[in-house]
């Protein structure tokens, strides 16, 4: 295998920091064609579909990817924004205000988002962040709980991009943060925020992407760390455990997955006479499909259907300040020991944030 070229070796070259933020990726456009791109990179991932190869792929081929984008397409449209792809927006935005902050505490950073299926590629931004002189980095994969599917899956990628070059960066990895106590608090404070204006539901619906359940057998922290989410932020908001409730949303395939399900879940609920839920996504650090059609649309009708009498979404942490901070503490702490440190440069931070302003962060 041949290596690419890189600029000679010269001592006194500027030794910079570097962020990597990796989210898991979205189509292009809320197209079929679009559609079939992304799902048939997304579920080539053998983290993410374990099963036999040649098996998976005449499945994969042969029944999903005839029918799938197109379906999925639809469901993209109803929520795309001008701008692009919620997932994507969010997660461009999130970047530049987490410069943004950073710079505010006096670390000159440079940080980069990537996707780690589709655009931009994990491999383009770490050739970006090396041209511009970064000689460490810190990978932070926007999942707050491990699961092999999504978090190693990101690793993957920097590992394959690392076995391609040369003189590599010092590296450094965020594995989770479930329970971190910014990232419980800034829940909180959401979930507070919402009440504050709403008052309070019967139910907390707390909703994660399921697995398949055959994976926490096989060892996947998975399930247990969604779990330790929702009881700190159960007990962050002072609930009793008939208050709120742990599910697993967005099943793909007839293999069990990890139960109980939302949607079948918010339908006991509405059948048992509870009258109002709340649903938050803690495990999305920004909203997309997942939430915002899956969730808010889709779980939404359904609990109402089944009798339900109202029913709220409280958004993802997003560009909100408090979950910004709490990536911004996360970071910094993993950071430590690394020389980010210049005189606190206030307007640098300052002039971050107004160019998420001027992309509609609501910060
Ligand atoms: C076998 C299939 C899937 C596994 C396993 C899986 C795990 C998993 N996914 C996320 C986070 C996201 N998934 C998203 C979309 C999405 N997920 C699957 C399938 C599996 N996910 C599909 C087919 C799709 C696409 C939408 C659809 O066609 O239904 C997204 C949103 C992407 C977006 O563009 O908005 C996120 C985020 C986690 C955290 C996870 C395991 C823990
Ligand atoms: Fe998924
Ligand atoms: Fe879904």
């Amino acid at each position: 295998m041949a290596f690419a070229k890189e600029p000679p070796h010269t001592h006194g070259q500027p030794q910079r920091t570097g962020i990597l933020l990796c989210n898991l990726g979205t189509p292009e456009a809320p197209t079929p064609a679009a559609l079939r791109r992304y799902l048939g990179q997304f579920l080539s991932d053998p983290r993410v579909v374990e099963i036999p190869k040649a098996l998976w792929w005449l499945i994969l081929h042969g029944f999903i990817l005839r029918r799938r984008p197109k379906a999925s397409a639809a469901k993209y449209a109803s929520i795309w924004r001008p701008e692009g792809s919620p997932l994507k927006v969010w997660t461009a935005k999130q970047a530049v205000l987490l410069r943004g902050y950073l710079g505010e505490r006096g670390h000159a950073v440079e940080v980069r988002y990537a996707m780690r299926y589709g655009q931009p590629a994990i491999a383009d931004q770490l050739d970006a962040l090396k041209a511009a002189g970064c000689t460490r980095i810190l990978v932070l994969p926007a999942y707050p709980q491990y699961c092999a599917a999504t978090t190693a899956s990101v690793y993957d990628m920097v590992f394959q991009w690392g076995q391609k070059t040369r003189t590599l960066p010092e590296f450094r990895f965020i594995n989770h943060y479930h329970d971190d106590p910014g990232y419980i608090e800034a829940l909180k404070t959401a979930v507070l925020k919402h009440w504050s204006t709403h008052g309070r539901p019967d139910r907390l619906v707390m909703s994660f992407h399921g697995m398949p359940e055959r994976t926490l057998h096989l060892g996947d922290p998975y399930h247990c760390e969604c779990h330790k989410t929702g009881r700190l932020l159960a007990e962050a908001l002072g609930l009793e455990k008939a208050q709120y409730l742990v599910t697993f949303q967005s099943r793909f395939g007839r293999a069990k997955w990890l139960e109980p399900y939302t949607e079948p879940s918010l339908i006991a609920l509405a059948r048992q006479g509870v009258e109002r839920v709340d649903v938050i996504c803690p495990g999305f650090s920004s909203d997309c499909i997942e939430t915002l059609e899956e969730i808010d649309q889709e779980a939404r009708q359904a609990f109402l259907d089944a009798g339900g009498k109202v029913f709220h979404y409280i958004p993802c942490l997003n560009d909100s300040a408090e979950g910004m901070r709490a990536l911004a503490d996360l970071c910094e702490r993993h950071l430590a020991g690394w020389p980010t440190r210049t005189p606190p440069d206030a307007d640098a931070g300052q002039r971050t944030r107004e160019r998420a302003l001027a992309m509609g962060a609501t910060v």
